[in-house]
Formats: structure tokens, C-alpha cells, sequence
């Protein structure tokens, strides 16, 4: 049969679509095989369509229908037979059914498109679902709403996602009015892009193509096969994972095991496109996954092994303010959140606090976190550890479930009693080698276990054996039957090479305004932390009255009194003292305590400047609330003096807050670099004793000192508080003995106390200079973080 004829038989007959150019050969024989080679195949392709094998296919009659193998059915072919992303093995083949559609490679950017049809018979596809769209004359809507050209249901899609007009020229321009953008050809677009003949347009988990006036949807993106490919990573001297190579199909459920050490988890970061390989590839639907990444992150769930889920929140609120971060504002996020509720099973907990879930709920509302956009590839990190036997089965079935849903689930796990819930197991041993891989029944078989896993644990003890067993699981039939018959090593599409520049998704004003919901709500909940930040400062200011008693020490008596000067100081002193003490203990934890939160959500979409942005926004609310209790306090207990500059009140409050607020500053980076909070905690000590020592206080600030001095911001808060009571003036004159010479001054006046205005505004810039600096050091080092 020709290109492009008009098919009258009624034989069943194969129609094969290659970037817009048709085939069609109809079937009559008991065998045929397909491919680009004369002497092999009777249907045969023209020698320019190289996707195709020399001999690609066999198909052999079953009943009224035809059975089509991989391959010659013996060996595989290079770029494989596909059916919903899951590969069809020269073994076991795949029965064709009227209007099958099968695809020869499995990158749907470069693919050809293989449907069987048989007249006779009904349609095996009985989606009604439009998936192809003539864009001529018309303005072209695509996204969730109901009345889209081309409705495109998944939670990462917007009502109003694109649409696609023409220009003036004949040309299709695409303008992108979505939450989570556009890709075409790999690039994301910025706001509008035109689309050239045969260009590749990814909306959430869509692919589609254009093809000539036509926009069809090549995958709905429902269905993810992942091929890992050779994958080592060496380190300088010791090798974490050792040319590992494995098929995962889509809906398979796979549980990565092996001894401590053995690299389950390198394989994980690796398989999840967040550690960097020496060597290998993984792919995802035939696209490498680090240089598409930008493409996938919301596709992809995963649940590390810390909770990533706020303590001082409901259940609810977690996955609310998850999904208004994660989703299309335009999402009905009730719905979504019932619905993962319902998913995982945590309904009846709802209205729970996380902090009094146990340790599977917990888990569980984790798994909610990363349900809500309902990723079809979905990586779990030892999710059952800390679990009794009977939790760890209800997790099992429940990723189970997941699986049967068609996603795909991977998962580290120490736990085996329930393995067999699995489709494959990954069995590494140490060095990253992997010993075996297949049905978790014939793992024990190939390690002549009976039916405890453990006793595979104990065989692999020894290096020599895990070498010994690897070499042997190479060689096996398990290899070739579970590996090579199913791995695909993907193509290099010419868009593959995508710089991942993070997308934002929702808007940074919108991320900033949830993220300070969620902070100020935590906060909130935290009363005791807050009272403590509230009230720790007043109260050892108001215990200071009981040491200076009757004493007036910010006010110029009548009498001259040489001792008032260093009381006021020491007054002052403690002041500066309170506000740095609690603007650092108010902030210290704060980065830390949320980081397997944060390192999450960045990978999604998380913005670094609003995150930080709704952290000094909050601080500062609090700093405001502090500053103003703190100022009462002094009012209420210490005469005011009358400053020169401006009024005693305003230069107290300016002055307490942006002591507040430098520390706070320096507390946030800390705690950005820091590893876990114990270290955090450790830090304030540290951190406060040069800010004793070298604040010009308690000692005199003389030569490399002076210097020293000038980076703490003690020594600029206790100047500006000295400038505004005029420090300086409370010094008498300096007595003369009968003797001509003058007694000493207990307290020299100094520049830094100047009551000038020049010398306020240099202290509250410094202090303003000095929260810049940190918080620009804080951005740095959350950068840092970022892997891509
Ligand atoms: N970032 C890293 N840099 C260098 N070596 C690392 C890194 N992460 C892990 N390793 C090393 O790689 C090896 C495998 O570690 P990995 O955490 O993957 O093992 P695992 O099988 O998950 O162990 P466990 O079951 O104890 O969590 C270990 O020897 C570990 O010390």
C-alpha cells in the first residue's frame, strides 16, 4: 500500500505516521515483519525513516487480531516498541486491537506513531477525549477551563493556560498567560513565542506538536517510564555507583535495598535528576532528565526522609498552603486538598495538629504534600523508618494503591517484610553495585534464599561477594529478561540541552503573600516561643531597677556626679544587650529548623528572594511588637531625658528596632549556614560575646580593637543610644586638686557619643549597612544550595 491511499479493504491494515508523512500496509499474511531492510522485512519503510530498524517488528496472527513483537522477536530492537511508555518485549509481545497506537522510540519529541486498525472490529481506544486542533482562522484557548479549544485537565495547568492566534504573516504566535509557563522546543517562553512548523509545546504534563495548520497532543504525559543508563558516579577515590543500569515502567511500584552504605540513596538523588553522574544518562520518556529538568519538576514527588511538613500546623493548612504555593491560583484548592486527603487517607485527622500526628500520619500528610499535583513519577525516601511492622504494611499498600493508579513509585527501604507489594526490586550492594534487579519473588530465587531477605543482606557482606554477585547477575538471564529487553537509552532531541533557569510559577507577590500567611500563622501558633521573644526583654530591663534603685541615670542632676556617666552607660549597655539577644534568639532557628522544607520546595518552585523577603517581613512585624514593649518598659521605669536631637521616644524606638532588626539579620544568616539547630543554639554564644567584649563598653577600644570594633553592631547601637542622651554632658568637669593636677574622670567623653546629628545618622546607618550585609550573605548562602 501507497502513502496517503485511500484504504477501501477490509483486512486489517497498519498506519505508520512519521513527522507528518504516512504509511499505511495492510496485513494479510500469518507473518510480517517491519523494518527498513529488504531481506528481512515484507512491510518495509523507506531507508530515510531511521527511527525505524532494519527489522523493527514482527507481527504474527492471533485469532481475527495480530500480535506484534519487539524486535525479530528474539533480540530487541534498537529504539523499541512502546505502548503507553511501557516497553513490548520481543518475548511476550503485545495484541493488537482495533486502533492500538504504538510508538517506535519513545522520546515523543522524535518518535514515529505505529496504529493498528481492523474495520471489522471496535475500537480497543474509547477515549473521547479531542487530542488534535486545526489552529486556521481561529484564536486557539488551551487549558483547564470548560471552554477551551483544547482542554488540558491536570492540576499544573491553568484555566487560561496559552492561546494561539495568528499574526498578520500567516505566522501561529503562542501567548502564555500561566502560573507554571510554557515550554516550546525546551525554551521557556517569556510571555509570547512564535511557533515554527513542527514545534514541540509542553503544558504541564502535555506534549504537543504542530503540524502544518494542526495542533495535536503527541502525550498526555499520565504515563512516566524512567531508563536509567550506565550510571557511575566516582569520587575522587571511591566509586558510589558502579554503571548501574535499569528500566522502570510506567504504573511499576520499586523498591531500591541493599546493606547500609550501599548507595540506595546516591541511586535515588541520581535517579530523581539531583546528583550529578560521572558517567550515564537517565531518561525520562526518552528525554534526559538534568537537561530537561526545568520541564519536570512539578511532574516529579518526592518525599526525602525528613518531614516536610510544618509542626505547628493542621493537617489542612499544610496542604492548603502546599497547594496555593505549588498550584494555578485559579485552582479550587479545597477540592484539591479533600481529595488528597482522601487519597492518603488522613481525612478523619484533618483538623489535627502535626505535632500530635504519629509518625505514619505524619508521613503520610508528606506524601499529600507532593500528591497535590498529581506527579506521575513519585520517589520516596525510607518512608517507613520508624514504623511498627503493622504501619509499615499500611504504607506499603498504600504506595501500592499509588502504583495501580499509574504512577510511578520508587523508594528506598530497610523494611522487606512486605517487598513483595513491589513490581521490581533494585538490590544494591556495597560500592553501588548493583546485584540484582527484577520481581522481588525471583530475587530470592536468584540468591538461593528461601524467603527472608535478610539472609540476601547477610550473603552480601563481603566485598568480594557483592562483586562476585554482581558479575553473576550481569552474565544471568534475569540481566537480559528484566534489564536489556526493556531498557531504552533515550535520543538526544535537539531542544535537550535546556539551561534549567528556575520558573517561579506563581507570581513572587503572590508567593511572598502566602508565605508570610504561613509564617506569621506558625509563629502564632508557637505561643510560648513568642511570649519568650516578647517578654524576655522588658522584663530584664524592669529587673534592672532593682539594681540602680533610687538612681536617675539618663538625667543631668543638679549636684555634678562623676559616677552617672558610667551608670548611664551600663544602662544603655543593657538595653543594646536585650535587643541583640532577642533579635538573635528570635531568628537563629529560623532558616534551619525548616531546611528539608525549604530545599523541597525550592526544587518545585519555591522563589529564594519572596522566602526571604517573608521572613524579615514577619522578624520585623515582631521587632515592631518587641521595639514597642521594650520602649514602654523604659518609659515606665527610667526618667526620659531631653535630647538635644530629637524627641527621646522616636530616638529610643528608631534605635531599639534597628538594633532588633540588625540582629535578626545576622541571626538569619547563621542559621542559613549552619547544619541542624543544635549548631544553631551553640552559635549565639558565639555570637554575642565579641558583641560584649568589643562594644567600647567594658573596655577601651584601642588600636587592631578600634577596628574590631566597628563590625559589631553593639558598639553602633550603644552609640546611637549614647548620642540621644548626650552622654557626653552627664561628665563633669574635670576636678583640680589643690595640687595643680586633675583627678581622672572615671568616663572620658569620646566622639562616639556625640550628640550631633551627623553622629546619629552615622550609627543608625551603620546599623542599616550592617542588615544589608547580612542579609545579602544570608541570599548567598540559600543560593548555594540550589542545585541547578
Ligand atoms: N554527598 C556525598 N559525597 C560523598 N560521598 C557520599 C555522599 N553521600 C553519600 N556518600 C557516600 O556514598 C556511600 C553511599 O551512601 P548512601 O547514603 O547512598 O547509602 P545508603 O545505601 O542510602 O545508606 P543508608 O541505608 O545507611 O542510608 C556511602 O559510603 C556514603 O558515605
Amino acid at each position: 500500500m501507497h502513502p496517503n491511499k485511500t484504504v477501501t479493504s477490509v483486512n486489517s491494515y497498519l498506519k505508520l505516521e512519521n513527522q507528518g508523512s504516512i504509511i499505511y500496509f495492510e496485513l494479510k499474511e500469518q507473518q510480517h515483519i517491519l523494518g527498513r531492510d529488504r531481506t528481512f522485512a515484507d512491510l518495509v519503510v523507506p531507508e530515510d525513516w531511521q527511527l525505524v530498524g532494519r527489522c523493527q517488528a514482527l507481527l504474527r496472527k492471533d485469532g481475527e487480531d495480530y500480535r506484534i513483537y519487539d524486535g525479530n522477536g528474539d533480540k530487541p530492537s534498537t529504539n523499541g516498541l512502546y505502548i503507553n511508555h511501557i516497553r513490548i518485549t520481543p518475548e511476550s509481545g503485545y495484541s493488537l486491537k482495533n486502533d492500538t497506537e504504538i510508538r517506535i522510540g519513545h522520546n515523543c519529541n522524535n518518535q514515529v506513531v505505529l496504529t493498528y486498525h481492523h474495520p471489522a472490529q471496535p475500537s480497543a481506544n474509547n477515549t473521547h477525549e479531542s487530542s488534535r486542533v486545526s489552529l486556521k482562522n481561529r484564536s486557539v484557548l488551551l487549558g483547564r477551563d470548560f471552554n477551551a479549544t483544547l482542554p488540558l485537565e491536570a492540576p499544573t495547568v491553568s484555566r487560561r493556560h496559552a492561546t494561539i492566534d495568528t499574526d498578520g504573516q500567516g505566522r501561529y504566535i503562542l501567548r502564555d498567560y500561566s502560573t507554571n509557563g510554557v515550554f516550546v522546543n525546551g525554551q521557556k517562553v517569556n510571555t509570547t513565542a512564535f511557533l515554527s512548523a513542527g514545534a514541540i509545546i509542553r503544558i504541564g504534563p502535555f506534549t504537543l506538536v504542530l503540524r502544518g495548520d494542526e495542533l495535536q497532543i503527541l502525550d498526555r504525559g499520565n504515563q512516566i517510564r524512567l531508563d536509567a543508563c550506565n550510571l557511575v558516579i566516582q569520587d575522587k577515590d571511591k566509586r558510589r555507583l558502579d554503571d548501574i543500569s535499569v528500566p522502570i515502567e510506567p504504573g511499576q511500584f520499586v523498591a531500591l535495598v541493599g546493606g547500609s552504605g550501599a548507595g540506595k540513596s546516591t541511586l535515588m538523588r541520581t535517579l530523581l535528576g539531583v546528583e550529578q553522574t560521572t558517567q550515564g544518562v537517565v531518561y525520562l520518556n526518552g528525554e534526559n532528565l538534568r537537561n530537561n529538568f526545568n520541564m519536570y519538576r512539578t511532574h516529579i514527588g518526592y518525599v526525602p526522609q525528613d518531614d516536610i511538613i510544618h509542626q505547628e500546623l493542621t493537617v489542612t493548612e499544610v496542604l492548603t498552603y502546599a497547594a496555593k504555593l505549588r498550584l494555578p491560583p485559579d485552582i479550587d484548592v479545597t477540592q484539591v486538598v479533600e481529595k488528597t486527603l482522601q487519597d492518603v487517607e488522613m481525612s478523619h485527622r484533618q483538623d489535627a495538629k502535626v505535632s500530635e500526628l504519629s509518625g505514619g500520619q505524619r508521613k503520610r500528610v508528606s506524601i499529600g504534600v507532593e500528591l497535590l499535583a498529581d506527579p506521575k513519577l513519585f520517589f520516596l525516601d525510607e518512608p517507613t523508618s520508624g514504623l511498627d511492622p503493622g504501619l509499615d504494611k499500611k504504607m506499603m499498600q498504600l504506595l501500592r494503591k499509588l502504583a495501580d493508579q499509574g504512577r510511578t513509585v520508587i523508594l528506598v527501604t530497610h523494611a522487606t517484610a512486605n517487598i513483595k507489594l513491589c513490581d521490581r526490586v533494585v538490590f544494591l550492594g556495597r560500592g553501588g553495585r548493583l546485584c540484582y534487579f527484577g520481581p522481588p519473588d525471583q530475587c530470592l530465587q536468584f540468591f538461593g534464599v528461601r524467603e527472608d531477605f535478610a539472609d540476601i543482606y547477610n550473603q552480601l557482606e563481603k566485598a568480594e561477594t557483592v562483586i562476585d554477585q554482581a558479575n553473576k547477575f550481569r552474565q544471568s538471564h534475569d540481566y537480559r529478561r528484566y534489564i536489556d529487553n526493556h531498557l531504552n537509552p533515550g535520543t538526544q532531541s535537539p531542544q535537550s540541552n535546556v539551561v534549567n533557569n528556575q520558573s517561579h510559577g506563581v507570581s513572587f507577590w503572590e508567593q511572598l503573600n502566602i508565605l508570610m500567611q504561613r509564617y506569621f500563622q506558625i509563629q502564632k501558633r508557637d505561643r510560648v516561643n513568642l511570649a519568650l521573644a516578647l517578654l524576655t526583654a522588658p522584663i530584664s530591663i524592669s529587673l534592672m531597677t532593682f539594681a540602680i534603685r533610687e538612681q536617675d541615670p539618663l538625667i543631668l542632676g543638679e549636684q555634678p556626679d562623676p559616677a552617672l556617666a558610667p551608670l548611664a552607660l551600663r544602662v544603655l549597655f543593657v538595653f543594646t544587650c536585650a535587643a541583640l539577644w532577642v533579635g538573635l534568639s528570635s531568628s537563629l532557628q529560623e532558616i534551619v529548623k525548616e531546611s528539608a522544607i525549604y530545599l523541597r520546595e525550592r526544587l518545585v518552585n519555591l522563589g529564594l528572594f519572596a522566602y526571604l523577603s517573608s521572613k524579615v517581613a514577619i522578624l520585623s512585624v515582631l521587632a515592631v511588637l518587641q521595639t514597642l514593649l521594650m520602649t514602654a518598659v523604659i518609659f515606665l521605669f527610667f526618667k526620659s531625658p531631653q535630647p538635644e536631637l530629637i524627641s527621646w521616644q522616636l530616638g529610643l524606638s528608631i534605635t531599639t528596632f534597628l538594633t532588633l532588626l540588625t540582629s535578626i539579620s545576622l541571626g538569619l544568616f547563621v542559621s542559613s549556614f549552619v547544619k541542624n539547630t543544635s549548631q544553631a543554639n551553640s552559635a549565639l554564644p558565639l555570637l554575642l560575646l565579641p558583641q560584649f567584649i568589643f562594644s567600647g563598653v567594658l573596655f577601651k577600644m584601642e588600636g587592631i580593637a578600634s577596628k574590631v570594633s566597628w563590625l559589631m553592631l553593639s558598639r553602633w547601637s550603644v552609640g546611637a543610644y549614647g548620642a540621644l542622651v548626650n552622654l557626653n554632658k552627664l561628665v563633669p568637669e574635670p576636678i583640680k586638686l589643690p595640687d595643680g593636677s586633675t583627678l581622672s574622670q572615671p568616663f572620658e567623653p569620646t566622639p562616639i557619643y556625640e550628640a550631633t546629628w551627623s553622629n546619629l545618622s552615622l550609627n543608625w546607618g551603620i546599623l542599616c549597612l550592617h542588615t544589608v550585609i547580612y542579609l545579602a550573605m544570608t541570599f548567598y548562602s540559600q543560593k548555594r544550595k540550589d542545585i541547578f
